[in-house]
């Protein structure tokens, strides 16, 4: 039987340091358990932040970096290190800094990879990448859009319907409009989903996610559990 919780802290800056507690934590135990942890990314201003204290966090030292796995929830079909790749600021942020195994880092492709700017493609390439069945998430983090998006998955747009484990998303209504996203399936598929937001433009959509509405972020839903990660302003209109 699958939980959510709704865990509100005061600020930005409180959630990001509180995320990146809990996240090393996940991954010292899921290492514990299986050897390696697997960990599914988000990008956003608040996964930046999270990634940020990440790397501030003492605990972070008694991860074996060597053995995580990390895949992205969706990518902004930009070249290679283009700075608006979520890639690109997650390196920034924390990854540059981390003894990874780079076989273990699952980038989504970038539009000058080797499907050139063929978004389906990179999208099927991502699909080889993740394998079947599906690798075990232990913890798969969303940011929320002020329209209720989650990864890619924009309300009302074809995305959404995607079958398989990723699909190319085209005219998304916020920029880039090519994108790469995982599956709706897919981000069910995990262990754990985090909802991570900050701010008073996120209030309405999650408002709205907690009394019903049927928004991308009301199905991202985890097998185990499913954790609301906000800080005050983001949860004001949760009734
Ligand atoms: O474009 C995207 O936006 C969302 C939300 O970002 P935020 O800056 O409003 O927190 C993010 O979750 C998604 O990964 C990203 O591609």
């Amino acid at each position: 039987m699958s939980e959510t919780v709704v865990v509100v802290v005061p600020d930005a800056d409180i959630l990001a340091s509180t995320v990146a507690a809990r996240l090393a934590i996940k991954i010292i135990d899921a290492q514990a358990v299986h050897g390696t942890a697997s960990v599914v990314l988000t990008g956003g201003r608040v996964a930046a932040k999270v990634l940020h204290a990440v790397r501030e966090l003492p605990a972070s030292a008694a991860i074996d970096w060597s053995r995580v796995d990390l895949w992205w929830g969706d990518e902004r079909f930009l070249p290679s290190g283009d700075p608006d790749r979520n890639e690109t600021q997650a390196r920034e942020a924390l990854l540059d800094k981390l003894p990874l195994d780079p076989s273990r880092v699952h980038a989504m492709p970038a539009s000058d990879g080797p499907d050139g700017d063929d978004a389906i493609g990179a999208a099927a390439r991502y699909i080889d990448e993740l394998g079947s069945p599906l690798p075990r998430f232990d913890v798969l983090m969303l940011g929320v859009g002020e329209d209720g998006h989650v990864a890619s998955l924009f309300p009302g747009h074809p995305g959404l319907q995607a079958e398989g484990s990723a699909a190319a998303v085209f005219d998304s209504p916020k920029p880039p409009p090519t994108r790469v996203t995982l599956t709706l399936s897919t981000i069910q598929s995990a262990d754990e989903v985090w909802l991570i937001a900050a701010g008073p433009d996120k209030a309405k959509p999650i408002g709205a996610v907690h009394a019903g509405a049927h928004l991308p972020a009301a199905s991202a839903t985890g097998v185990r559990r499913t954790l609301w990660l906000l800080d005050r302003a983001a949860a004001a209109e949760i009734r």
